[in-house]
């Protein structure tokens, strides 16, 4: 099924029960490799994800480098890794997808050249592939780096902080987009006995080591976002979903508010979390997707499957993940009879037009999420997704788990 060019997605009954497999986060699994990584030592990281992000990483740390490597169309995998080769001094050449080498890294390789990092651009500057030629101490550890762009850069920068001669003193500039997930760096950070400040704009880290410490992955928040999505497009919907903490490290985490308005009720115990469908009583109100970007795409799918308009903000990081997000959501929302406008700067509405095309065709554009957002409207009406595989990402079982809960997935 995964290698099928197109699935097509129905639910003949709508009504869902039972418990579903989560992936692991692969934003805490990776941040706890490259940490594994730096401290030198070997300890267990329990609950890795499947997710080839995640494999990925693991896999080029966990044998030696050879003269190229590449990133494949992992974020994280290509921001953290340009740190760690650069604060490591290893010599090699660093590659991903093509559409890798147009998600801009030049905020972190400015601020790692000027700390002494030798790194020279292969294609256009500011974008992979890059030459790392090693590293040669400048005695700067005070730097001020962008951070409305990606906050992947700024933890990769904190991560190799405590092994820079002088630690690391980050100003950050502008909005801080993505802030959950670099208050997640320095938590893990001091789960492996560093320890950082972090007040205002200005980020420390001394000079310390990282201690061995075992670590277990939570489950993925974000993946999680699809099964909220389905309960709220349900008829009838009770989902357990093991592995979820409420103090969670994951600003995705932040959704049992940000769904409560659509209609699911969450319910914590000591295992993970019970998603309920409950009826619909409060009006949207703006969203800010600028601490949780990665929950956008599931929130305008849903939005559009249930028929409710609403504004948001914060979306101006998608432009630049695993495609622009912006316009692939502008270009399939419309299959299921809505815009997405753009009314004033940096504010977007979801606007109802006509009814939903019978059996939408989804274009994913190498983007998982498009897939994974727009699958659960098959609770609507059938709907086919298009290169299915590209779940693999960040949640290989996808499908193996739609198919558990209910719903038909056959290759198209
Ligand atoms: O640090 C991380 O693990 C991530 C940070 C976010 O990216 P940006 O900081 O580029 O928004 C998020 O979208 C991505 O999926 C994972
Ligand atoms: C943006 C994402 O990933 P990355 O930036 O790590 O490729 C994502 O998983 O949605």
């Amino acid at each position: 099924m995964m290698s099928a060019a197109a699935v097509r997605v129905s639910h003949p009954t709508g009504v869902l029960r039972g418990q579903v497999t989560l992936p692991a986060s692969k934003s805490e699994a990776n941040r706890a490799l490259i940490i594994r990584a730096l401290s030198g030592q070997d300890f267990p990281i329990h609950n890795l994800s499947d997710a080839n992000d995640t494999q990925l990483l693991n896999r080029l740390l966990s044998t030696p480098a050879g003269e190229e490597v590449s990133a494949e169309d992992a974020g994280t995998v290509m921001r953290f890794l340009t740190a760690y080769y650069a604060a490591t001094g290893q010599k090699l050449k660093l590659t991903g997808t093509p559409r890798m080498c147009q998600r801009p890294i030049g905020v972190l390789v400015d601020a790692l050249r000027k700390l002494g990092a030798k790194i020279e651009y292969l294609g256009q500057e500011g974008y992979p592939p890059m030459q790392m030629n090693g590293f040669e101490g400048t005695g700067t550890n005070q730097l001020t780096v962008r951070s409305d762009i990606s906050s992947q850069y700024i933890s990769a920068l904190l991560m190799i902080g405590p092994l820079l001669p002088q630690g690391l003193e980050l100003t950050l500039e502008g909005k801080i987009s993505s802030e959950p997930y670099i208050r997640m760096t320095l938590a893990q950070m001091a789960h492996f006995g560093v320890q950082a400040t972090f007040e205002g704009n200005l980020i420390s880290v001394a000079p310390q080591k990282y201690q061995q410490q075992e670590f277990t992955v939570e489950s993925d928040w974000s993946a999680t976002s699809y099964w909220y999505s389905i309960t709220a497009l349900a008829k009838e919907a009770d989902i357990f979903l093991p592995g979820l903490r409420s103090n969670s490290l994951q600003g995705d985490s932040v959704l049992p508010t940000l769904m409560a308005p659509f209609g699911v009720k969450t319910k914590f115990s000591a295992e993970g979390v019970r998603l309920t469908k409950q009826p619909v009583q409060e009006k949207i109100a703006r969203i800010d997707f600028s601490a949780c970007p990665d929950l956008a795409q599931t929130v305008v799918a849903l939005a559009a499957g249930l028929r409710v308009e609403f504004d948001m903000t914060g979306l101006e990081s998608l432009r630049i993940k695993e495609t622009d997000r912006i316009a692939a959501l502008q270009n399939e929302v419309q299959k299921f009879g809505a815009e997405l406008k753009e009314t004033e700067p940096d504010v977007f509405g979801l606007f109802l037009q006509n009814q939903p095309e019978n059996v939408p065709t989804v274009h994913t554009y190498e983007d998982h999420r498009m897939a994974m957002a727009f699958a659960p409207l098959a609770l609507k009406q059938p709907v086919i997704i298009e290169e299915p595989k590209v779940v693999r990402k960040s949640y290989p079982r996808y499908w193996e788990e739609l198919q558990k809960a209910g719903f038909q997935v056959i290759e198209n």
